[in-house]
């Protein structure tokens, strides 16, 4: 009997099927790769990239997208920096539970506060949180803009927008950094997504044992 946050008198039921044997049926290791980045430094497209090259090779993978995540479970939380705490907790959680579940789960979210992301890290046992850092220029992602917000963020129309006028804190430890500095040499997203994979396969995430 324990009291955790503002539950009391609740108790961990340990159930008969577990995250071994769940990863035993699926031949690979359940783990977080958390995608940081600005908006428009590829988070998204990398994100998706992986996923499929790891469902080609028989991998069940699911994309936890901040845009996705903030349509449903996170639709009541705005830019804020609490709103965007509380946005990286509740997906760091659900992340927790499809790695548990045995699934390679892909969170790709701004994630600009580094206690948020090592608050995500530190739920997570072993070496089973791969941070991915999108080391994509303000430059880069403005000359983007695919969705015209950094157009309205420098006209002042969109407040608090990361990069702009809102922070963004780079990883100081992260396992993988993809730099795309201008626009001209930007690795291609299948490449970026291999060299995620190529991580994941020489840690041993791709098989069971
Ligand atoms: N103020 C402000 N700052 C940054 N981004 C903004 C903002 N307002 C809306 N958007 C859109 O929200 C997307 C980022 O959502 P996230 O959940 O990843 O953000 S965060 O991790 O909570 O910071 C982000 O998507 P991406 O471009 O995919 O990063 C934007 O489309
Ligand atoms: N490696 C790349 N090379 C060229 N364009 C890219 C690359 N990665 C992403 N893009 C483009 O950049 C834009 C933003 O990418 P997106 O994945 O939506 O970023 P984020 O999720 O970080 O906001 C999109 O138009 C996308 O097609």
């Amino acid at each position: 009997m324990s009291t955790v946050g503002n539950s009391t008198n609740i108790f961990w039921h340990e159930c008969g099927v577990g995250k071994i044997d769940r990863q035993k049926l699926l031949n690979q290791k359940g783990c977080v790769v958390w995608i940081t980045g600005l908006s428009g430094a590829g988070k998204s497209t990398v994100a998706c990239s992986l996923g499929r090259e790891l469902h080609n090779r028989g991998k069940l993978t699911y994309v936890l997208d901040g845009d996705n995540v903030r349509h449903g479970l996170n639709k009541d939380l705005g830019f804020k920096a609490e709103d965007r705490a509380e946005n990286i907790r509740r997906v760091g959680e659900v992340a927790k539970l499809f790695a548990d579940a045995g699934l390679i789960c892909i969170a790709s979210l701004i994630s600009p506060y580094r206690r948020d992301r090592d608050a995500c890290r530190a739920l997570m046992q072993d070496n089973n949180f791969i941070e991915v850092f999108m080391n994509t220029s303000l430059e880069v992602c403005e000359e983007r803009d695919a969705k015209g917000l950094y157009k309205l963020a420098r006209a002042g129309k969109i407040k608090g927008f990361t990069g702009i006028d809102d922070p963004y804190e780079p990883p100081l430890n992260c396992e993988i950094e993809i730099q795309q500095q201008n626009t001209e040499n930007c690795p291609s997203p299948s490449a970026m997504a291999g060299q995620i994979a190529s991580y994941l396969e020489e840690k041993g995430f791709l098989q069971e044992n």
